[in-house]
């Protein structure tokens, strides 16, 4: 197979963790006999920089006609202070909503060897945590009508959801279900929002098809505390745009660091976009301190939805389990007893154990 990659390194960590990613894809090409394009575009604060604008359209257009888009982070301080309209984050809203991207899957697993680095008691993760936020992607909060009064004294943003875009992501939710345990958590605030209570709504509607799938709904700030408390009720999550933000960020704390999150950003082709769930950090930046793992595990998440290529993919999943097994760490998820590796030897081990038998 050949595929076409589009590259967005951006800003920050972003061009430290993405080269870590393309050093594991190329060892899964070298063992499977896969072929790879990769075309590398601006978005961000270097789009801006070099551009004038987050998101060039040749980037858009570059994306649209890939396969795949594999995203590092985009944003930072030196772009704080621009309009909203052309921070760098915009670009991420463009190219979710550009490319239609309305179902993000963001999976949380505590792998046991980081189990000193996750921040709960032992007893509460005690066999484990596998927990898989879908999160609707292009509308709510973030793709609302908002503004900013002439005085400067007031503004506010519109959260608004249809129907049918609740449908289109609940019913992924519920195959996803489906496929594992058969238990869905919609996290919503009923008590509080009207698009929360047509979310609830749609989402019962959407169970009559799903008998199999036991359905539970919660409030948001209800889910947030639950999963610190006992996260190991949960198995799959959905709730809208800015909920599963949050909770996706406070899921990948438990994992043991933010920087173990990988994810999927999907429509119902096979076009995907993926990226580490964390931003730029630039407090860490160029500083080969960076943990590349969560954008490793979103290539891995790219070969299986993408490319169908699950064989690959559990490769690189497996030869990420392999070097933590082995005890190397980066400074985010180290422990005592463990080795301490930088961004770019992290990347190496990974690459070189890929396939290894
Ligand atoms: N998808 C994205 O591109 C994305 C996501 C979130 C934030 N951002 C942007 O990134 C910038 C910084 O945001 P922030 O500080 O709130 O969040 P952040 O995720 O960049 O960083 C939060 C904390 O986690 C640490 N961290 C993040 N990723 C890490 C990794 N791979 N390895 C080790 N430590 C890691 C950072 O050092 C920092 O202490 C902002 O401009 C923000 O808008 C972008
Ligand atoms: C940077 C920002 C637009 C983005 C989001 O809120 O979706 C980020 O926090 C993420 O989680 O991917
Ligand atoms: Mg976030």
């Amino acid at each position: 197979m050949k595929m076409d990659i589009v590259l967005i390194p951006g800003d920050g960590i972003g061009p430290d963790i993405v080269r870590e990613a393309v050093k594991v894809l190329d060892a899964v090409m070298d063992k499977s006999g896969h072929t790879v394009k990769y075309t590398t575009c601006l978005a961000g604060g270097c789009a801006i920089d070099e551009t004038g604008v987050p998101l060039p359209p040749s980037t858009l257009e570059a994306a649209q006609k890939s396969d795949a888009v594999l995203l590092g982070a985009v944003g930072g301080p030196k772009w704080d202070t621009v309009p909203g309209d052309m921070r760098p984050e915009k670009a991420l809203l463009g190219l979710r909503g550009g490319l239609g991207l309305f179902c993000n899957l963001r999976p949380a697993i505590l792998y046991p060897q980081l189990s000193a680095a996750c921040p709960l008691k032992e007893e509460v993760v005690a066999g484990g945590l596998d927990i898989m936020v879908v999160r609707e992607l292009t509308g709510g909060i973030y793709f609302g009508e908002r503004g900013l009064s002439a005085d400067g004294q007031s503004a506010y943003d519109t959260m608004a959801y249809s129907t049918a875009e609740v449908e289109r992501i609940a019913r992924k939710a519920f195959e996803i279900a489906r496929g594992r345990s058969g238990r869905l958590t919609s996290v919503d605030k009923a008590n509080i929002l009207e698009t929360s209570r047509l979310w609830r709504k749609t989402v019962e509607c959407c169970a009559t098809a799903y008998p199999d799938v036991q359905l539970t709904h919660l409030y948001v700030d209800n889910a947030a505390m639950q999963l610190v408390r006992a996260p190991r009720q949960f198995d799959v999550i959905v709730t809208e745009n800015m909920f599963g933000d949050i909770l996706s960020d406070e899921a990948s704390m438990i994992t043991g660091s933010i920087g173990m999150l990988p994810s999927a950003s999907l429509r119902e082709d096979s076009f995907g976009m993926y990226e580490p769930i964390h931003g730029s950090a630039p407090d860490i930046a160029g500083k080969d301190l960076a943990n590349p793992l969560a954008t490793i595990l979103s290539a891995a998440m790219m070969l299986r939805h993408t490319f169908k290529l699950e064989e690959e993919a559990k490769m690189v999943e497996t030869a990420v389990s392999r070097v933590l097994e082995a005890g190397w760490r980066t400074g985010d998820i180290f422990s005592e007893g463990c080795s301490k590796v930088g961004t770019r030897q992290m990347g190496t081990l990974v690459a070189e154990a890929v396939g290894q038998e």
